[in-house]
């Protein structure tokens, strides 16, 4: 296991999630508390979600005064996310990122709209790509900006990990509705179909043939950036002889 032991990596990511006393902030994962006790003193909610009973048992005795900070002994995995928005500050280990990631990331609708998470370096270098290699990158970075905001470097660690990690941001983006998700759900699981084939080819009969001409030309689906789907999908959008389809997660 890896504990965060660089106090400034911890002090920039809780700064960067700019929490209030308005705010529900879950930090999963929370071990010994090295991130949920900075988040206590931003005066928000606070949910620290672990598994390791003997690291619950420490997290209690040192929150006990803080009635705004709640244990949670549970998988992250499986455990129940709020219904109202909340914000996610983690260090998680590496190999239950991909899982938490789509538990915040793949639903529609959900109360999660930001956070500030370590995660593998390979990891976060994947998801920030302006290419979204896969169907799953694509639509998580097409409904949330995925910035990467710093390396952190193996030696913020204690024991040191054999790869070096990265803070990575998200956030909701305000201006990606149910309307363009569910055109857009549509649009990436038909490109990546095929994902060899060019996009435009991929996506006859789901979208007007000009429309995928002028934005797709002849890249296949990995080609297409993360800008270029959002366009397409959000043209799609504006023409009220689109219906959106069902089926999105
Ligand atoms: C890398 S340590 C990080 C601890 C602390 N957040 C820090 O940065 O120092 C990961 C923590 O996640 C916990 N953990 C591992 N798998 C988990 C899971 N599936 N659900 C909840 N907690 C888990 C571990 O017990 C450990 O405390």
């Amino acid at each position: 296991m890896h504990l965060l032991s660089s106090g400034r990596v911890i002090t920039s990511l809780v700064a960067a999630a700019d929490l209030g006393p308005d705010d529900l902030v879950i930090d999963f994962g929370a071990g010994p508390g090295t991130i949920t006790a900075p988040l206590a003193r931003t005066g928000s909610r606070v949910l620290a979600v672990e598994r390791d009973p003997r690291f619950v048992a420490g997290l209690r005795r040192r929150f006990d005064d803080r009635p705004h900070v709640r244990v949670v002994h549970d998988d992250l995995r499986t455990v129940r996310l709020p219904r109202r928005a909340f914000a996610v500050v983690a260090s998680i280990p590496f190999a239950v990122s991909t899982p938490l990631l789509r538990r915040l990331l793949t639903p529609a609708a959900s109360g999660f709209c930001r956070a500030e998470l370590v995660v593998e370096w390979g990891l976060a270098k994947r998801l920030t790509a302006a290419r979204p290699r896969d169907a799953e990158s694509a639509w998580w970075s097409c409904r949330f900006a995925l910035t990467m905001r710093r390396r952190v470097p193996a030696g913020c660690f204690t024991p040191a990990p054999r790869v070096d990690a990265a803070h990575l941001g998200v956030r909701r983006r305000s201006d990606v509705d149910r309307r363009v998700s569910a055109i857009l759900w549509a649009l990436l699981s038909a490109a990546h179909r095929r994902p060899g084939s060019p996009a435009r080819v991929a996506l006859r009969g789901v979208a007007p043939p000009r429309i995928t001409q002028r934005l797709l030309g002849d890249d296949p689906a990995p080609e297409i950036t993360t800008d270029t789907w959002l366009a397409l999908a959000k043209t799609l959008a504006t023409d009220r002889n689109v219906s959106p389809p069902r089926g999105m997660p």
